[in-house]
């Protein structure tokens, strides 16, 4: 092969760079036996550090460059430097910067004829009367202020009638006075109005309902219902079997009372009281006062709370309290992190550095993205703590000679839900397989669905199950905003969210969308029209997520525009609002995306973009709210969408082009990539063949097959459209009540019949025990990395069941009696036993200290 690469790439449209440092000549040989006629070398490497400079450096990315270019270009033409239709064109790009073109001149006060026209829309309106109330309330020198139309606009809607009724009556009665009773807006509206109106969420009653006026929906929607209350029932069976698995199941109360207040009275030393106080934590949250306590006493802990409460510090606290006991002589990976996501793994890593500021505890971050010898390096040195995302850590289990898993005392997972929709099942079985039994195991997510049972039953020995809300709530003072996107108007989303970023919501704002092109599409129109947002996905490299996140926490973006990739875990302080641009797959991680607002107790919003295929999703974030007034329903008058929409329009040429340019670049970092490749092969030959053959835990199509895999089951046990778990669930979903109560009687058999055989289990299991007393520990005993049975319903699972009854479920420990116990727990005997199972060393310690 005889290929002459030309590196000679006009990257902006400018002058190619002829720069000391960048060769436009550059040119390199390759022939058949292995790159061996590499010229200009030199030079190659100065120019791929330039490359590689701009796409992450100081001055922002190669794209942002592009996007400030282009709007200096749409500036230059609305000044007058071009004609005809194109300064038509871009008068109106710039409509609402204030910046450009004819409105240059009056770029002050922004008064454009269509910012006029904006400033009278905005005003507040009693929409049940249909008078305008604004004058009185609204601040007239702030005329984007729509929270003050909320405020003066809230009515409860259609008295007497629940959910369903208001959807439907929203179809049926569109125009008129009646349909400002409905939930969404109607077509027929064309006023200037931008109306946001609460939604009255009830509980459903069990009382017949009054019948409604037949509509073509009227089957689907009582099929929904009987769907629903169907499914209630088997999750209420299904909530049966769950509790007699945990060990504990009075830790769902809401109630404070019997926890620790306060963080002095949980008996954590003085490096960790310090740390916290640092970090200005005064008080325990309630996942806190609860969590750290019993993982005090070396129980494996199932724990769930909503978004933002704090159950990263629930369970650091304690990892820090029994690593200060630790054995200084022998230094080991003694506990380790599983987080789903880089981010969520560095953030977790920030949190964890932070508390243990007044401490010796060491750690180390794997993840991938990051560079592998570096971590090899670090954990040579035997941290005590690894937090990691589970690819990167089954590379290092399985290809780095030094690091193991052995010595491990706690095992982590952290939004373990999220590890298995990622299809990470395998990895994480791995992973616990490689760990010793006699470890102790966390599992924390705000959304504990069902699929993470298996987990459960395959990690977690005895589990106390800590829910402090609701699996299926939002945060206390979100505040959940929906906007209608009819059929017929699905085209319309970008203009809607362009309204909303350029006149309501327009700082410390977070966009999700479902794909990776609409995010880099809408960052692109955004950015043409003057707003400051930056991305956040898969296909960026980790120094450009990474900066990213910089940009938006620092202030210097207004808007993260990114994947699901950002949904969980990531805690950026003063995020105002969430937009979801579409609705998510699933009602999880609706709850995920949402909860980066509202976090820790502070105020926060989410908009959601609400399709009709969206509704059953609409009714459980109705659901999850939790107080009055927190659902509402956003309305954007038609003829503002359809400025905007025109707007768009003109600016798709600009943004079709910034894409395939942007497809360029991608490319030539590929080839790039590859030809780095190349030299280091040829460069390090002899010492890339001397290392041992790197071996994969799986190949990419294994990995891709896994990750559809996970990413269906996890969408069928939490899927609102129901349709894969009804598949899965067989005969769930049926046509008429008829059906579904002979179904439901048939799921109840199912369930009772697998009651009664763990309890026939359970039952074979004591008289096991009877003969081979302490059986499961003498087979962790042995050796540090017993593997434990894997199963489905059976051996673990009945032998945790055992052993639930056995340690006296339900008492809840304090500070005090954890003290004293030594980490016993407070059953005497039998709790030593556990306690000595568990590893309670830390505790022992502890005793050992007061
Ligand atoms: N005891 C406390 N007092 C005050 N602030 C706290 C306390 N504990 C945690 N926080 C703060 O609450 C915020 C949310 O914490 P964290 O990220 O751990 O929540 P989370 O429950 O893990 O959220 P998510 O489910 O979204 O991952 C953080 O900013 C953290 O600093």
């Amino acid at each position: 092969m005889d290929l002459d690469y030309d590196l000679n790439v006009n990257l902006d449209g400018e002058e190619p760079q002829t720069s000391g440092d960048m060769n436009p000549e550059f040119a390199m040989d390759f022939d058949n036996d292995g790159f061996s006629n590499l010229r200009h070398s030199a030079d190659f490497i100065a120019a791929r550090r330039t490359l590689r400079n701009r796409a992450v450096g100081g001055e922002g990315t190669l794209l942002d460059q592009r996007i400030a270019k282009r709007r200096a270009q749409l500036k230059r033409k609305a000044t007058g430097n071009l004609e005809g239709d194109d300064v038509e064109s871009s008068e109106d790009d710039s409509e609402g910067d204030g910046e450009v073109g004819q409105t240059q001149a009056t770029a002050a006060d922004a008064s454009s004829d269509e910012e006029l026209a904006d400033r009278e829309a905005d005003q507040v309106v009693d929409f049940v009367s249909g008078s305008d109330s604004s004058d009185d309330d609204s601040d007239a020198s702030d005329p984007d202020d729509e929270d003050a139309s909320e405020l003066d606009g809230e009515v409860e809607l259609a008295d007497g009638s629940d959910f369903d009724d208001e959807v439907e009556a929203s179809e049926d009665e569109r125009g008129g006075v009646s349909d400002t009773n409905s939930l969404y807006d109607s077509d027929a509206d064309d006023t200037e109005l931008d109306l946001v109106r609460p939604v009255k969420v009830r509980a459903r009653s069990n009382a017949p309902k009054a019948p409604t006026t037949p509509t073509g929906d009227d089957e689907e929607s009582s099929d929904e219902d009987d769907d629903t209350s169907s499914e209630s029932e088997l999750d209420e069976e299904a909530e049966a079997i769950k509790r007699e698995y945990f060990a504990s199941d009075n830790e769902n109360s809401d109630d404070d009372e019997g926890y620790p207040q306060s963080f002095n009275t949980m008996n954590l030393s003085r490096p960790i009281l310090k740390g916290l106080t640092q970090l200005n934590f005064t008080k325990p949250t309630p996942i806190q006062a609860r969590s750290i306590p019993m993982a005090l006493l070396g129980k494996d802990i199932c724990g769930g709370a909503v978004t933002g409460s704090g159950k990263t510090a629930a369970f650091i606290v304690p990892i820090l309290e029994r690593l200060l006991f630790r054995s200084r002589k022998n230094p080991a990976v003694r506990v380790l992190v599983i987080c789903p996501t880089r981010e969520l793994a560095i953030q977790c890593q920030n949190v964890a550095v932070k508390l243990a500021a007044f401490t010796d505890v060491t750690f180390c971050l794997c993840v991938g993205g990051l560079p592998m010898k570096k971590q090899e390096a670090e954990l040579r040195l035997r941290p005590d703590v690894v937090i990691a995302t589970p690819g990167r850590l089954i590379d290092h289990v399985r290809n780095s000679p030094s690091f193991t898993l052995d010595l491990l005392e706690i095992l982590v997972m952290d939004e373990a839900d999220r590890m298995l929709e990622e299809g990470f099942k395998a990895e994480l079985t791995e992973i616990i397989n490689n760990c010793p039994r006699t470890r102790q195991t966390m599992l924390f997510s705000a959304t504990m669905t069902d699929n993470v049972n298996d987990l459960i039953r395959l990690s977690l020995q005895r589990p106390v199950r800590i829910q402090v809300d609701s699996a299926k709530q939002a945060a206390r003072n979100l505040v959940q905003e929906f906007i209608r996107v009819r059929a017929h108007r699905e085209a319309d989303r970008p203009a809607i969210l362009l309204a909303l970023c350029k006149r309501t919501y327009q700082r410390k704002c977070i966009v999700f969308f479902r794909s990776k092109r609409a995010v880099r599409e809408m960052r692109i129109l955004l950015g043409l029209c003057g707003l400051n947002a930056v991305e956040l996905h898969g296909n960026l490299s980790q120094e450009q997520r990474m900066r990213s996140l910089e940009l938006f926490r620092d202030g210097e973006a207004d808007f993260l525009m990114a994947t699901d990739v950002a949904a969980r875990g990531l805690d950026i302080k003063g995020v105002e609002t969430v937009i979801n641009f579409n609705m998510p797959h699933n009602f999880a991680q609706y709850l995920h995306r949402v909860g980066r607002t509202a976090r820790a107790g502070t105020e926060g919003r989410s908009v959601t973009l609400a399709g009709e295929a969206d509704r059953k999703m609409l009714r459980l974030a109705l659901k999850s709210s939790t107080g009055p007034n927190q659902v509402r329903n956003r309305v954007i008058p038609p003829a503002r969408i359809e400025r905007y929409r025109q707007r768009i329009e003109k600016l798709l040429p600009q943004v079709e082009e910034l894409l395939e340019e942007d497809q360029t670049d991608r490319m030539v970092a590929k080839a790039e990539m590859m030809v780095t490749k190349a030299a280091n092969l040829i460069e390090h030959e002899a010492e890339i063949k001397a290392r041992p053959r790197k071996t994969w835990f799986q190949t990419n199509g294994e990995r891709a097959a896994e990750k559809a895999k996970g990413k269906e089951d996890y969408n069928a046990k939490f899927d609102p459209h129901g349709k894969s778990k009804r598949k899965d669930a067989g005969e769930r979903k049926l046509p008429n009540s008829r059906k579904r109560r002979k179904a439901t009687d048939e799921d109840k058999k199912a369930l009772r019949s697998s009651m009664a055989s763990i309890k026939s289990a359970k039952r074979t299991q004591w008289e096991d025990r009877g003969k081979a007393p302490g059986a499961r520990a003498s087979a962790g005993s042995g050796g540090a990395k017993g593997k434990r049975a894997k199963s489905s319903f059976s051996p673990g699972f009945t032998n945790d069941l055992t052993n639930v009854t056995k340690m006296g479920a339900g008492k809840r420990p304090t500070a005090a009696a954890s003290a004293k116990s030594g980490g016993a727990g407070k059953k005497g005997g039998k709790g030593q036993q556990n306690a000595g199972k568990f590893k309670g060393k830390a505790h022992k310690g502890g005793k050992g200290r007061k």
